[in-house]
């Protein structure tokens, strides 16, 4: 039992109250505390411990270790003793991840540490993170300063579905300050994460030199100002959130492929509301957002006269076709490699770096099947709607059809009798994902292969600048298609 002092009750009655009609927390909830030792989550922690004989709740704390922080042992020691003294069960999770290049490691942290949160957390429970007041008035200010829109500036979110769970952050209504007067009477010690005073990260100076200027020049409660703003937008970002969801799905009529969309449904929506689809949709592609005036020219692409086109941007593209709008993924190009190509099937694709050009037409796949060298027949929906042209990375691995285990495609190269020189610059016909279908003119991917009686792509590659090396013989003009005896090419 943690000692009885002032402020305690008042704090828990506030608490209490938050957690049933706004957060709508059922009694008997399994919660689980996301516990990294300092004073907000230690608050977080004694105060859902006390309500627990109440309200009936299930209480555990999980902390992540960071194995890279010099001092993620003594934090995760300090953990443990509070736990024990407050009769918290504690699990422990580590994190051993490191940051990818360009991404800060306080970014890799905090997605690491989400991600093992998540893996913690049983269906039904509840995930408590201890962010509060002070958190939120520095996050929208942040947000501010880089020009977000509205997902941004409605800061950090009270409650929202979480892997099989959900998260809530229910000291959100409450300030640093109130949260330091709550702990400091029940004796319970608390880790100080330094970083929070470097002043290296934009946070830690919003928080010292910012707000206390933003205050003194207002002579008022900027902090609380600024989340009393956020929790208005919470509700605004809601209301739009419900009515994107309505028509994306009618955009977007089929949720399994996430990136196609219907242009003509896509134009008659008003461009604020087309723009916001589009982003919607976008997300739920796992593709980057591209910037204001670029998805204002996709929109532009899905409404105007032409049936076809393209618009694309740093790792992404959208492309035109008829009524419809595919989102699809850049397949990265390596440096010095030959770059990626890659279109919607019904291309014509063209790849100068090999003189290459892909057609595909579509059809019911019947016997017979024409010969590897001559054409290749793929299952239309294994290939899927965008078709490519790469040559091999290291690493790719291959199982044909016709037999045979996954193996290495250089093996399948050197059992083809590709001499060593060329087998860097055999196409690969993949799909928009950059997933092998085909290594041209040697094999199919069993997955993808043709099967009777089901829509199929015939691909058709004509060498317009100089026959691919190793696998077909002919005169390199344009049109003739890729066919042909590898033994006439073998000596070049
Ligand atoms: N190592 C940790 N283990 C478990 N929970 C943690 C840990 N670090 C932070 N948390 C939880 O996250 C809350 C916010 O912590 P902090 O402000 O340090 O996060 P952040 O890095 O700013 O990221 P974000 O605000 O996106 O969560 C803490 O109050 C606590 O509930």
């Amino acid at each position: 039992m943690l000692p009885k002092h002032p402020l305690r009750d008042r704090f828990l009655t506030r608490l209490d109250a938050h957690l049933r009609r706004d957060l709508a927390v059922p009694d008997g909830a399994r919660l689980r505390v996301a516990f990294s030792g300092g004073t907000d989550s230690t608050a977080l922690l004694a105060a859902v411990a006390a309500l627990a004989p109440v309200r009936g709740y299930r209480v555990a704390a999980v902390h992540v270790h960071h194995g890279m922080a010099a001092a993620a042992d003594a934090w995760a020691a300090a953990c443990a003793a509070t736990c024990d003294r407050l009769g918290i069960p504690l699990e422990e999770r580590r994190w051993e991840g490191e940051a990818a290049p360009g991404e800060s490691p306080e970014a890799a942290a905090r997605a690491g540490r989400y991600a093992l949160l998540e893996e913690a957390l049983a269906p039904g429970e509840w995930l408590l993170t201890a962010h509060q007041a002070d958190d939120q008035a520095e996050t929208v200010l942040l947000f501010l300063a880089r020009g977000a829109g509205l997902d941004g500036l409605a800061g950090i979110q009270r409650k929202r579905p979480f892997g099989s769970g959900w998260l809530a952050r229910p000291l959100l209504p409450f300030t640093r300050t109130e949260l330091e007067g709550f702990v400091a009477g029940l004796g319970l010690s608390t880790v100080a994460d330094p970083t929070n005073r470097d002043p290296r990260l934009a946070r830690a100076r919003v928080r010292h030199r910012l707000l206390p200027c933003l205050e003194e020049v207002m002579g008022a409660d900027v902090a609380g100002a600024v989340t009393r703003s956020a929790d208005l937008l919470q509700d605004a970002r809601a209301v739009v959130e419900g009515a994107v969801a309505d028509h994306l799905g009618r955009v977007r009529p089929d949720p399994d492929r996430p990136g196609e969309l219907q242009a003509p449904a896509l134009a008659d929506l008003e461009p604020p509301l087309a723009r916001h689809v589009l982003r919607a949709a976008l997300r739920e592609a796992a593709l980057p957002l591209p910037e204001r005036a670029i998805l204002e020219q996709v929109r532009g692409l899905a409404a105007g006269d032409k049936a076809a086109g393209w618009v694309a941007w740093n790792g992404g593209a959208a492309h035109r076709s008829g009524t419809r709008l595919l989102l699809i993924a850049e397949p990265g190009a390596q440096e010095g490699a030959v770059p990626d190509a890659w279109a919607p099937a019904e291309g014509p694709l063209e790849w100068p770096p090999l003189g290459l050009t892909l057609r595909a037409e579509q059809e019911t796949a019947e016997p017979p099947w024409p010969a590897p060298e001559q054409a290749q027949l793929l299952d239309a929906e294994a290939a899927g709607p965008v078709l490519g042209l790469r040559t091999p990375r290291s690493g790719d691995r291959i199982r044909p059809a016709g037999g045979g285990t996954e193996r290495p495609l250089g093996e399948l190269l050197r059992g083809a009798g590709i001499p060593v020189g060329r087998r860097e610059r055999v196409p690969l016909l993949t799909d928009g994902a950059g997933r092998i279908l085909a290594v041209v003119g040697v094999a199919t991917a069993a997955a993808a292969a043709a099967r009777p009686g089901r829509p199929a792509w015939r691909i058709r590659l004509d060498w317009w600048k100089r026959p691919w090396p190793g696998a077909v013989s002919g005169t390199p003009e344009a049109g003739t298609p890729g066919s042909g005896t590898r033994e006439q090419r073998e000596g070049e």
